[in-house]
């Protein structure tokens, strides 16, 4: 059954009113029962109220702490994608660290730090293969000079020299394309690095390169210039070091330019 507390306190209080009960024991002990329960009732309300504002201390703490959260992880979002954005950037400006480092920036040829290093490596597995006991074709180097290389400067300037540098380096790569790599050793010279060629196959190579270049001729301020080179070759040879080997092909290059330029000397 439900109670009717309003009902109920009217009754109480309309008892408790009237003034020949005030002195009974019933309605003294009413009295009481009356204040305890008001007593409770106060009681219940103020930890009501208590629990309420609690939860609504809680809910706002949550909120609060979730709004950090999520604003902390935007952060982190931002930053990863600007650190995944740098290193993307970084990695890009290795590589053409990397490749500037290793390209002739004229002729865009390998320079000679590349060529060195490609050198480094022909060489080590030339060793590995002589150990093996295949000495038929050979690492072969070949030098190469582009002959009175400053009469180009002098008479039609620095610029089509840097023309000409370039032009004859194309020249060159194509004739080399898949035989070998050549590279710009510094000034007007050039190396050639041939991993396994006898040294008749690499003398008919070059043969064909002096040709080529001998056979080009520049356009420039409607004048022709008329091209040669000067090469100088060696094969690897027991014994030989890196220094020993580039030394006999440069040792060839004198040669071949004593021997009036345009030709090619085997070292
Ligand atoms: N335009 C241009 N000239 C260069 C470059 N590097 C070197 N040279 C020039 O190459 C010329 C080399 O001259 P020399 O060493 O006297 O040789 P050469 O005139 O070719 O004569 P031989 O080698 O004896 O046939 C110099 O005039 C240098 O200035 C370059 O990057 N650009």
């Amino acid at each position: 059954m439900k109670t009717d507390f309003t009902e109920l306190e009217k009754i109480i209080q309309d008892i408790l009113a009237v003034p020949e009960y005030r002195d009974h024991p019933a309605s003294k002990a009413l009295k009481q029962l009356w204040e305890i329960n008001q007593d409770q009732w106060h009681r219940m309300d103020r930890l009501t109220r208590l629990s309420d504002s609690y939860q609504d201390m809680m809910i706002q703490r949550e909120r609060s702490l979730s709004e950090r959260f999520d604003k902390h992880l935007r952060q982190l979002e931002k930053m990863t994608r600007i650190s995944d954005r740098y290193q993307r950037s970084l990695r890009q400006l290795n590589i053409e660290l990397e490749k500037t480092s290793l390209i002739d920036p004229l002729t865009e040829l390998p320079n000679r730090r590349m060529i060195m290093k490609r050198l480094s490596q022909a060489f080590e597995s030339q060793q590995e293969k002589h150990q093996q006991g295949d000495q038929v074709a050979n690492l072969v180097v070949a030098m190469i000079d582009i002959d009175y290389f400053k009469k180009v400067n002098d008479e039609f300037g620095h610029q089509v020299g840097d023309d000409v540098l370039i032009a004859l380096g194309q020249l060159m790569e194509k004739t080399v394309e898949g035989l070998g790599i050549i590279g710009r050793w510094g000034g007007e010279e050039f190396l050639v690095i041939l991993p396994s060629h006898t040294s008749a196959h690499a003398l008919a190579l070059m043969e064909r390169l002096r040709s080529n270049v001998s056979s080009y001729s520049f356009d420039a301020e409607n004048k022709t210039i008329q091209t040669s080179v000067s090469v100088g070759i060696a094969s690897y040879q027991a014994e030989d070091s890196m220094d020993t080997l580039l030394s006999r092909a440069d040792n060839a290059l004198y040669l071949a330019k004593s021997d009036g330029r345009n030709s090619v000397i085997l070292g």
